[in-house]
């Protein structure tokens, strides 16, 4: 049984589960002392190797949300667990990919993927020559060899977000943080991405959390969809996608069951987005 068929969720429930978020809240100071509650009592788990991606209307947290895993931002109310750990701050268990690429322009993509490395001080005591070979090993895990030379500017947009991931997992995270990261790549980029990400996945295990708009790419991806209410955003419903092995299926997206998925998400977020619009109109006018 593939990974893909395995429903994470399903896992018993003494489990100690990877991530558990508890009655999350984020609120922002705004000027003229206002707060602004970005994200309100978000509660919930996600199993070890589990891939769970979060859709949502724009504006309704999800950047936030993601923030709040890796540690960047501190909740205002509750709390991230991490193998049932409180998070305090950023730490290298868990890795972020952007949208934008966020390379070092300056450094090959080879030196790129090192820098994950350097940042280690038990893999520092490695030595130089360990690190060069774990990066030729993560470049060769998204299907770079043969580019470990070339520069950022010498890559297209598809191979530097490979190079982003390839950073992420060199590390050896436990889990992986995505910020929709293939919305700036042209949709033949992303497809074959998608299915690249699918695979790197199957292979290395580790807990993914992926953040999109796209609709198509949700219900391609994850094991279970969570879809987010507009401002202050919440979880409105958990939509569990059972369509198997997506990369042993050649063609799921054009599957009648994928069309029925993604109709299910599709008419889950069309009221949020419709709120999310009205709230915007309603702080652009006041
Ligand atoms: N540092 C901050 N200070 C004040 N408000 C903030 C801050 N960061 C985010 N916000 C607000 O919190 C809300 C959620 O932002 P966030 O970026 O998490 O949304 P999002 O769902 O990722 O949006 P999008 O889909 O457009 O990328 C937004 O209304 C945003 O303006």
């Amino acid at each position: 049984m593939s990974v893909l068929d395995r429903p994470a969720f399903e896992a018993a429930p003494e489990a100690v589960p990877k991530i558990r978020l508890e009655h999350l809240g984020k609120t922002f100071a705004v000027r003229g002392g206002e707060s602004f509650a970005a994200l309100d009592d978000i509660g919930l788990d996600v199993a070890d190797g589990e891939f769970l991606v979060v859709v949502g209307p724009s504006g309704c947290g999800k950047s936030t949300l993601l923030d709040l895993i890796s540690g960047l931002t501190k909740p205002t109310s509750g709390q991230v667990l991490l193998d049932g750990v409180p998070v305090t701050g950023p730490a290298l268990d868990r890795s972020v990919v952007f949208q934008q690429y966020a390379l070092l322009p300056w450094r090959t993509a080879q030196r790129n993927v090192e820098f994950a490395l350097e940042a280690r001080p038990r893999l520092d005591r490695l030595g130089r020559r360990a690190r060069a070979e774990r990066a030729r090993e993560h470049l060769a895990l998204v299907g770079l060899t043969g580019f470990e030379d070339r520069f950022p500017h010498e890559l297209s947009g598809g191979m530097r977000q490979r190079v982003a991931i390839a950073r992420a997992l060199a590390s050896d995270p436990k889990v992986l943080l995505m910020d929709e990261p293939f919305a700036a790549l042209d949709a033949q980029t992303r497809d074959g991405l998608q299915e690249e990400l699918l695979r790197i996945w199957q292979r290395t295990g580790t807990t993914v959390v992926f953040i999109t708009h796209g609709i198509d790419e949700a219900v391609f991806l994850g094991q279970r969809v969570a879809v987010m209410t507009s401002r202050p955003g919440r979880i409105k419903e958990l939509v569990d996608v059972r369509l198997g092995d997506r990369t042993a299926d050649e063609d799921v997206r054009s599957s009648p069951e994928f069309a029925a998925y993604r109709h299910e998400v599709w008419s889950l977020l069309r009221d949020e987005v419709t709120t999310a619009a009205r709230l915007r109109e309603v702080v652009s006018v006041g």
